[in-house]
């Protein structure tokens, strides 16, 4: 993952995505679709090995089942049913999320079906394929079946599109937010850049926008929960005793916005991650992805996408809010759920080429 075949495909789905942006002609839009959209379709080459239309139906229930998956899967009920599963016949957001998975693993059955009969194995398009041709090479007792493949493509797809979609709607809102900084994130794009694409090794020479980026991941802390993990020992933490076999939740909002970590924890300021020089600095608090062994395996694929998005967008367009609303009107509280989504919306992107 975020390799240069990565590289090219988001390169190439930047154009699709703001020639979608530009289709509003500077109206105010919600940026909650262009963006699940774009993401998407990263998972969908990586996966499948092709990208879709916006308009393809095969694309917008996908697109939309994984959406509402995630939603379902952080709502108070399905949180209820998680510590009380008893209670399960009366959680009608439970019915609602197993249908809907059904309906995503049928649809992958059938793009599953349609690569094995196309499959080349000199030739791999995409995941699936790679996984196809360990299965068809006779390994038995291996972990390729059918259901790690059907449930791995789940995962990529669940784990993969929000989470990524939703930090760049809360760089976007940031910007309009905090139009000084936007200013400056496209002072710096215009003087390394100019007019040409931004490519993944321009990121060393762009320290300001590479800092406003991880402050957007920062503050924005789109998964304050990791995923729960098992203590495998006894140990004692922070003079509490946890016993081995205990489930642990990793609370990462505890991280990024400690006092005793971050000058100004909840505040936007991209300062946090430039020293005295302006160059950028890594900080060690900064975790979104987690930490340890279980860290989130599609890090660096995120890591590019965030800023290959980010930057291409910012150096065609003037982010700011819907006409009528000010700067300091925009809402910046995070929706509550298995994610942190800012609250709904519109911004309004003018072409600055
Ligand atoms: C900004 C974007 C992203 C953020 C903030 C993020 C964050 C995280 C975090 C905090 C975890 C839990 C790690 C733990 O167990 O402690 C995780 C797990 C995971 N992430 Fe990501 N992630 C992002 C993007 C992606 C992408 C693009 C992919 C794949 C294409 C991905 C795939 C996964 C998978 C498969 C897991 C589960 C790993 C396991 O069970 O060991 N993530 N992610």
């Amino acid at each position: 993952m975020g390799k240069r075949a990565c590289e090219d495909k988001t390169t190439d789905e930047s154009q699709h995505l703001m020639e979608l942006i530009n289709a509003f002609k500077g109206e105010a839009f919600d940026t909650t679709q262009p963006l699940y959209n774009a993401v998407s379709n990263i998972i969908c080459s990586m996966v499948y090995g092709r990208r879709f239309e916006y308009d393809d139906p095969e694309f917008t229930s996908l697109v939309d089942r994984v959406n509402r998956n995630n939603q379902i899967m952080g709502s108070i009920s399905i949180q209820i049913y998680n510590l009380f599963p008893w209670l399960c016949q009366w959680i009608a957001n439970r019915k609602k999320f197993h249908d809907m998975a059904l309906a995503t693993k049928k649809q992958n059955l059938e793009f599953f079906s349609h690569l094995k009969e196309t499959l080349n194995p000199q030739m791999c398009r995409g995941l699936v394929d790679a996984f196809l041709v360990r299965q068809e090479s006779g390994i038995t007792n291996s972990h390729f079946n059918d259901t790690n493949l059907l449930i791995t493509v789940m995962n990529l797809f669940a784990a993969g599109t929000e989470t990524t979609a939703t930090t760049l709607r809360w760089g976007l809102l940031f910007m309009a937010r905090y139009p000084k900084i936007q200013d400056q994130v496209q002072v710096e794009l215009r003087s390394v850049i100019g007019d040409r694409q931004v490519r993944v090794a321009d990121r060393k020479n762009l320290p300001f926008t590479d800092a406003v980026i991880h402050e957007t991941q920062r503050l924005g802390n789109v998964l304050p929960v990791a995923a729960p993990h098992r203590t495998t020992r006894d140990i004692t933490f922070q003079g509490h005793f946890i016993k081995k076999g205990t489930t642990v939740y990793p609370l990462l909002t505890s991280v990024l916005h400690d006092a005793s970590e971050w000058e100004k924890p909840h505040t936007f300021h991209p300062a946090h991650f430039l020293d005295k020089d302006n160059k950028f600095v890594k900080r060690d608090a900064f975790m979104p992805f987690s930490a340890g062994q279980r860290i989130c395996p599609g890090e660096s694929l995120a890591r590019m996408e965030l800023f290959l998005f980010f930057s291409t967008l910012l150096q065609h367009f003037r982010f700011t809010p819907a006409p009528g609303v000010t700067e300091e009107e925009l809402d910046l509280t995070p929706c509550m759920g298995l994610l942190h989504v800012p609250s709904p919306h519109k911004l309004r992107a003018v072409s600055r080429m």
